[in-house]
């Protein structure tokens, strides 16, 4: 303590001798090579670095109180979860376009995730039925789509309709055509049943499709999954999404976990994460209240279908006919739909 009292007695009385003398001062200095002149002293130094730390602590202080990102985990690879819900406020914009649809509002906007809709054997089929589609195909990026009801696959840069090619008619087996279809009719239920919807009301509508993630570099936008999003906003028909996933996160592939973005006000949010696993169905309105995103995928690959559903009679569709019998006609009736990824 006295030290630096002394110090800074001694600084005063150097700073009163120096007056007009700064050159003479100057050259001594660099001279001598003491640092007694323009160089800070050791106390200085310190004196420095300690107002340094102190900002920095105080920025981080003000940075973490101010931005917080939390974390939840909603649905673990380890857990099997008959059902889980969480209930949300609806978002303005949902809210007035669904109050329009009788029969189809929910009783409240959210969340469901539930491994007992579909059996594992059931997602083992869409999952052969899937690896036999993306052979015909496959995005030079990381993203691939196979859309059945389109026909829409991706290929290289592009979509091509799996349809024209003879070697599909070979790969879509009654078998397959039978689990899709009741795989999509028991979702359909659960998101009825979970938002205390009419059934009837609920229509599937596009785009429905398989996606295979893997970390390949992206090579159009399309590839480019991993981008937050709201579902309302990206596919307008849509008023509830929902996901089958096909392989397991940790086992099948790392990274590609689903990321719900919850903001609480302008600084705070919170991370809720879904981990893939095999015949595991989430489910939610597709409005602002549950904005997301895909973790990009680092290694192995990621097989899921999104199978999506609207209100608007206007945008529903038909199951798919996998009409390869009838594939004169299914050539010219089917739109290749290239902006589903
Ligand atoms: O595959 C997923 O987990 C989510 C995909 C997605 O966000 C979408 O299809 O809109
Ligand atoms: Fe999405």
């Amino acid at each position: 303590m006295s030290d630096g009292g002394g110090q800074v007695r001694q600084r005063k009385k150097n700073a009163s001798e120096g007056g007009g003398n700064r050159p003479r001062k100057s050259k001594f200095t660099s001279s001598s090579g003491t640092g007694t002149g323009s160089s800070p002293s050791v106390a200085q130094q310190h004196q420095m670095w300690a107002r340094l730390v102190l900002m920095v602590g105080i920025a981080a202080i003000v940075y973490f109180t101010t931005f917080r990102t939390r974390e939840k985990k909603f649905a673990t690879q380890r857990e099997v979860l008959d059902l889980r819900t969480q209930p949300l406020d609806c978002s303005r914009p949902y809210l007035e376009e669904i109050s329009k649809f009788a029969g189809c509002i929910p009783a409240n906007c959210g969340r469901f995730v539930s491994d007992k809709i579909v059996s594992p054997a059931e997602a083992g089929i869409l999952l052969d039925l899937a690896r036999a589609g993306f052979e015909l195909g496959q995005s030079a990026g990381g993203a691939s789509i196979l859309d059945l009801h389109s026909g829409a696959l991706s290929k290289g840069t592009q979509f091509i309709n799996v349809y024209r090619l003879p070697e599909a008619k070979k790969l879509f087996t009654s078998q397959h055509i039978n689990v899709y279809r009741h795989v999509k009719d028991k979702v359909q239920k659960a998101v009825a049943d979970n938002f205390r919807l009419n059934v009837d009301a609920l229509h599937l509508t596009h785009p429905t499709f398989f996606s295979r993630l893997t970390n390949g570099t992206a090579k159009t936008i399309h590839d480019e999954y991993w981008h937050a999003h709201v579902d309302k906003e990206t596919y307008n028909s849509f008023h509830y999404t929902t996901l089958l996933y096909l392989t397991d996160y940790g086992k099948d592939f790392a990274g590609g976990r689903f990321v719900f973005i919850d903001n609480e006000g302008k600084h705070n949010r919170t991370n809720v994460y879904i981990e893939p696993k095999r015949a595991r169905v989430s489910g939610f309105t597709s409005g602002g209240e549950n904005m997301h995103h895909v973790e990009q995928v680092t290694s192995g690959v990621r097989y899921a279908i999104t199978i999506s559903f609207t209100c608007d009679r206007e945008y529903a569709m038909a199951d798919p006919k996998f009409a390869l019998d009838e594939a004169g006609e299914e050539e010219e009736t089917s739109e290749t739909n290239a902006t589903t990824a």
